[in-house]
């Protein structure tokens, strides 16, 4: 039987009161935008257009196509991979394995639904059941995460996460008590993180510009643009998997409520909010502004992907000569910091490229409504939040060094603001 672990680490995201709002606030949010999308007038701060009953959201149908692509996910995750990685050193000082197929998984994928679309499967109708499949995944991810907590139960000590552990039932559910769930290789919470939400995004995204070109004889430019947009996103934190495995996700958060519903339905549903508005409302786009949001996106993509690939190639093998000249804080840990390059003008550089590249998945959708921007605010508040969390994490870690390191890189993610 497991015992309460680390049950003097601070709480956070508010406590058990936090935590239960936050339990009823993302999903109401979800099914809020889901709706308003679609509506005439699609005003964020307005209220719903109806309040769906039982009748719209449940759909047996629909739950077993939702069951089906999370089947589909895990049988493409099981397939040979062309590199299996080590996570980072656990407290028993054992080190997991993980395949690095997720690109693979986003390719087969790709090839199963062209074969499928040929074959007649009208994707383009995805759009008018989003409803349900959102309720389904909602539905998925509080069994899911009901189940994890169960098996936290019976997990060892040693298997459990630093926060996530408090004692309170409704914290600890929301937060998650296992670090790294799993039965036999197969690892739910990497297999989450990655997989049926991040490549189901693309897949709504692609089937909402399917029925554009259904409804108007063509996609729009703004349409193609949003797609092409996250789909690089997608490809590339999918080329990157490995990346993910030193996230605070992987390495620190336990899995629960919070990941399971933001992997499964979140991403998926919220983050396709973008082209969800435009098949609703056409947003007229020449070709000038067009230039300046892909402009715009190439400058996120630079910032976000040169900062990300320093740190990893750094940490790594910091001898590497792409990254061997940069200045550097040494730390007792005998972990060094960088303090030049993308790391020494903020210390969240890849932050800051992130939230460009959101700014430029907006623009498309025009400036007369502010729910395209929902992303962008949401995003906002979410990497401040992260960035707090990740500070506090890296003062425990590397204490007098990270001082020093605040003292010469002063700003968080946007320099000389903030
Ligand atoms: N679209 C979305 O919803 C989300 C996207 N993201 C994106 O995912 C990516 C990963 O973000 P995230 O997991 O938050 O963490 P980061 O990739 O920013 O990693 C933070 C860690 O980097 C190391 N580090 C910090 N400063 C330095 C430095 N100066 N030199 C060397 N190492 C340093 C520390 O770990 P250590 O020293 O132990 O290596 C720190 O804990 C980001 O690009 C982010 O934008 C993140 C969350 C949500
Ligand atoms: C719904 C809650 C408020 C929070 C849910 C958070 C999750 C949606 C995110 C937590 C960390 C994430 C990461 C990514 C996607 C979103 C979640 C799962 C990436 C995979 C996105 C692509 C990047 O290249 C890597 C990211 C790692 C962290």
């Amino acid at each position: 039987m497991a015992s309460p672990q680390g049950s003097r680490a601070p709480l956070e995201f508010g406590g058990p009161l936090g935590a239960a709002a936050l339990m009823l606030l993302l999903p109401a949010t979800m099914f809020h935008l889901l709706l308003v999308a679609r509506s005439g007038p699609a005003r964020l701060l307005g209220p719903p257009p109806y309040l769906p009953g039982p009748e719209v959201l449940w759909s047996p149908r629909l739950l077993l196509l939702w069951l089906t692509w999370l089947g589909l996910q895990a049988a493409l995750y099981l397939l040979p991979a062309r590199k299996v990685a080590e996570g980072l050193e656990l407290k028993d000082k054992s080190r997991l394995r993980y395949p690095i197929n997720g690109f693979q998984a986003l390719v087969l994928t790709a090839l199963l639904v062209g074969l499928a679309v040929s074959a007649g499967l009208p994707l383009g109708a995805l759009p008018e059941v989003l409803l349900p499949l959102a309720f389904a995944a909602t539905l998925t991810a509080f069994i899911f995460s009901l189940l994890l907590y169960l098996k936290a139960l019976v997990a060892p000590a040693s298997a459990l996460a630093p926060g996530g552990n408090s004692g309170n039932p409704i914290y600890d559910f929301f937060l998650g008590r296992e670090l790294n769930p799993r039965i036999c290789s197969f690892d739910f919470k990497y297999f989450c993180e990655l997989r049926p939400g991040l490549i189901g995004w693309v897949l709504i995204n692609l089937a909402l510009l399917m029925q554009e070109a259904e409804l108007r004889g063509s996609p729009s430019l703004a349409m193609w643009l949003v797609n092409g947009f996250q789909l690089l996103y997608v490809g590339d934190a999918l080329w990157h998997e490995e990346a993910v495995l030193t996230t605070m996700d992987i390495t620190h958060d336990g899995f629960g409520f919070m990941l399971a519903f933001g992997d499964l339905a979140w991403v998926p549903f919220t983050y396709s909010l973008q082209a969800q508005f435009l098949l609703h409302h056409p947003q007229p786009l020449g070709l000038p502004m067009a230039s300046v949001i892909c402009l715009i996106k190439a400058v996120g993509y630079y910032i976000f992907r040169g900062a990300n690939s320093q740190k990893n190639t750094f940490r790594k093998n910091p001898s590497d000569p792409r990254v061997a000249g940069l200045e550097t804080i040494p730390t007792a840990t005998g972990r060094q910091l960088l303090v030049s390059g993308w790391w020494g003008l903020v210390r969240h550089p890849n932050y800051l490229g992130d939230l460009i590249m959101a700014l430029a998945w907006s623009l498309p959708c025009g400036v007369s409504h502010l729910l395209p921007y929902f992303y962008l605010l949401y995003f906002t508040a979410l990497l401040v939040h992260r960035e707090a969390r990740d500070e506090q994490q890296c003062l425990q870690k590397y204490g007098r060094a990270w001082h020093e390191y605040c003292r010469r890189v002063p700003y968080r993610i946007l320099p000389y603001v903030y």
